[in-house]
């Protein structure tokens, strides 16, 4: 395989391969777009993009200018995108883009927020452009580009990203829009299916309708592979569609296949040319691991692939020798401290109010991502926030994306965001969140949010708890500091994940040191901090007392969904995770105790008899456990149990007889 460094590539950017090729492209169309760029430069948005992009860029390549750029392309970057610069990962992408008859296949590792987005869509669609022009074809007959998405977000950003390439209206939605000849469609679960078929199968129908229909266009479709999956198998002109495809992308391609997606991408690509008869790119700022290396095996045939490594210079991306860490910004300083459960709430309380605090009187007001391992405890802690005084929830504070009164000016609204929410309720939170510039904001959420989503400023990333590996933990500090912008990352550990701070750092690069500022927080005897410590905990305590709007029971699913997480959780043992969930339950969310699992989940998730797990028997489970009583030794005698017999609750005033007798 061949592998690219930047000096490699610089070189090649130098002419060597568009001269090879017969492609270099004129630049006197980009002078023109220049003197239009800059005509527009007058304009705040301009000046904001040209400063993120002088930043983000170097200047050695224009889109304008660079050799390997058509005029039209780069045209399209820099009037629609108002970016001159290209990020290096987009110069040498471009560089090595296919050309005329080739098959080029890359992967390509690039940090997080460096544009790989731009830099494959820019690339495919040269490509297609290419053969295009080439061919003298009829604009597309059926789906030109194929990309694969691993969430329903993602999906929906690149899909607004391709449309602006294309000059399309820009509808940052799920279905398809088209206009001359071109056609995005980004198909995604969770909503309505039919403008999605349209969208995949209206080239290839037009085509076969008209054969004189408007030239060079090109349709792209975006899509998670489910819903790829279900419309691909059960629609024969789906499939027609997908027969003439030239470019398939894998965006966030580790991701994609650690969600178990593998089978599902593999029956959508029997529909479209093999691999030596179309070209794929692979994309991630994460790459190493072993799916990877065998989804590359097996797409990645035409020869010689290109592995492209943005980030290291001349390592290659896949080899477990090339470190995690080398993928998070210098630029981004990144902290972690360990805090006791009894003090998690207030510590979240206080890291916000003091970004809040410090960074209010900047140009951009400060934007938080809060991660959380599970949907379960965004949904409650985003009710905990929107309680506090110094918060306001985003949906009660009118429409979505209302702008702000002076009183709501200086609050924080609460962005709620994990997969448990409908579709349609996603996308308006995704939005208003990206738009809310009017004060400060923050949205609570889960790893939906982790990979590939692009919220311009934001200014604070903090995980709540370990994520489950490095590589998300790179993905989610990296919703910060993009495309060259400030940023900082905190990730809060309870001491009993000691043991992921060790992996973080095994490799020694990752740049996180203990925040000795929140260390500082922990047992601080401060008045004001005493005074948000109590507030906090009263109010969580007031929530656990809450019948009337069922918080309890909330706060219950939280200790469940919490003690499935850990329960994977590769550092812990299952009556070490129990025992975390059990002090997680008392702790931060104030219950008396660790809420009760019914017979069947404790059986499903196998934790009977193990401590700190309460069970509660199910009439049938009890049935069950006579008739186990009867043949087997008495349970007392089990080895490792924590209590002799798991019916008996600890403290239980469940009358068990009188259940029976009334079941
Ligand atoms: N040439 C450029 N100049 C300036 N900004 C750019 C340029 N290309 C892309 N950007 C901006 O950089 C930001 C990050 O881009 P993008 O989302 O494509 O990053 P990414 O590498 O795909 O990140 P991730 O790994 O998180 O998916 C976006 O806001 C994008 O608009």
């Amino acid at each position: 395989m061949l592998v690219l460094s930047f000096r490699q590539a610089l070189l090649r950017s130098m002419g060597g391969m568009q001269m090879r090729m017969g492609l270099r492209w004129s630049s006197s169309e980009g002078a023109s777009v220049a003197a239009a760029v800059e005509a527009a430069s007058d304009s705040k948005a301009a000046a904001a993009a040209a400063a993120a992009a002088a930043a983000a860029t170097d200047d050695t390549a224009s889109w304008l200018t660079h050799p390997s750029v058509m005029p039209s392309v780069g045209r399209a970057v820099v009037e629609r995108f108002k970016f001159t610069g290209m990020t290096p990962v987009q110069r040498i992408v471009m560089d090595t883009q296919p050309g005329i008859g080739s098959r080029r296949d890359m992967l390509v590792r690039s940090k997080t927020g460096t544009g790989k987005t731009l830099a494959f869509l820019a690339a495919a669609v040269q490509a297609v452009n290419v053969e295009r022009e080439f061919e003298k074809s009829d604009g597309p007959k059926g789906v030109d580009i194929l990309i694969f998405s691993p969430t329903r977000e993602l999906a929906v950003q690149t899909g607004y990203e391709a449309r602006k390439l294309l000059g399309l209206p820009v509808l940052g939605k799920a279905g398809a829009v088209h206009s001359s000849g071109n056609y995005v469609t980004v198909v995604v679960g969770g909503e309505s299916k039919n403008p999605q078929l349209d969208g995949v199968t209206s080239a290839y129908k037009k085509s076969r309708k008209s054969l004189s229909q408007a030239s060079n266009g090109i349709s792209i479709v975006i899509a998670t592979p489910g819903r790829m999956w279900d419309i691909a198998t059960s629609n024969q002109s789906v499939q027609d569609a997908l027969r003439n495809v030239k470019i398939v992308i894998f965006d966030e391609c580790d991701l994609l296949l650690e969600m178990g997606f593998q089978k599902t991408i593999q029956e959508i690509l029997q529909f479209v040319p093999k691999p030596n008869k179309r070209n794929t790119f692979m994309f991630s700022a994460t790459l190493s691991n072993e799916a990877v290396r065998a989804l590359a095996a097996d797409q990645l045939v035409n020869k010689p692939v290109h592995e492209i490594d943005a980030t290291v210079i001349a390592a290659d991306p896949l080899s477990p020798e090339t470190s995690t860490s080398d993928e998070t910004h210098a630029h981004v300083p990144q902290t972690y401290a360990l805090v006791p459960h009894y003090q998690w709430a207030f510590i979240l309380y206080k890291a916000i109010l003091s970004h809040v605090a410090l960074h209010n009187a900047e140009k951009n007001p400060p934007r938080i991502m809060l991660f959380f391992n599970t949907s379960k405890e965004v949904a409650y802690f985003s009710k905990v926030f929107s309680s506090l005084p110094e918060f306001v929830s985003a949906s009660e504070s009118g429409r979505f994306g209302a702008a702000r009164t002076p009183k709501e000016k200086d609050l924080i609204r609460v962005y709620e965001m994990h997969a448990r929410l409908e579709q349609s309720k996603r996308a308006k939170v995704s939005d208003a969140f990206r738009n809310d510039t009017g004060g400060p904001s923050i949205m609570l959420t889960t790893d939906v949010s982790a990979r590939g989503v692009d919220y311009p400023h934001v200014s604070y990333v903090i995980q709540s708890g370990a994520p489950t590996s490095a590589p998300q933990y790179v993905h989610r500090v990296g919703r910060t500091g993009r495309a060259g912008r400030s940023g900082i990352g905190l990730l809060l550990l309870e001491p009993f994940e000691k043991a992921f701070l060790k992996t973080l750092l095994r490799k020694g690069s990752i740049e996180i040191v203990g925040d000795v500022v929140v260390d500082s927080w922990v047992e601080s005897a401060d008045e004001k901090d005493k005074e948000l410590r109590t507030r906090v905990k009263s109010l969580m305590q007031e929530f656990v007392a809450d019948t009337k709007r069922d918080l309890k029971s909330a706060a219950e699913g939280c200790y469940l969904a919490f003690l499935g997480h850990y329960k994977q959780a590769f550092y812990l043992t299952k009556p070490q995770a129990a025992s975390a969930a059990q002090s997680y339950a008392r702790n931060v969310l104030c219950l008396a105790d660790a809420p009760t699992l019914s017979f069947s989940l404790a059986t499903k998730m196998g934790l009977m008899n193990t401590p700190d797990i309460n069970v509660e028997p199910s009439p049938k489970g009890l049935k069950r456990l006579e008739r186990d009583m009867k043949n087997r030794p008495p349970l007392a005698r089990v080895e490792g149990s924590f209590r002799a017999n798991p019916w008996e609750r600890r403290g239980s005033s469940v009358n068990w007889e009188k259940k029976r007798r009334d079941n």
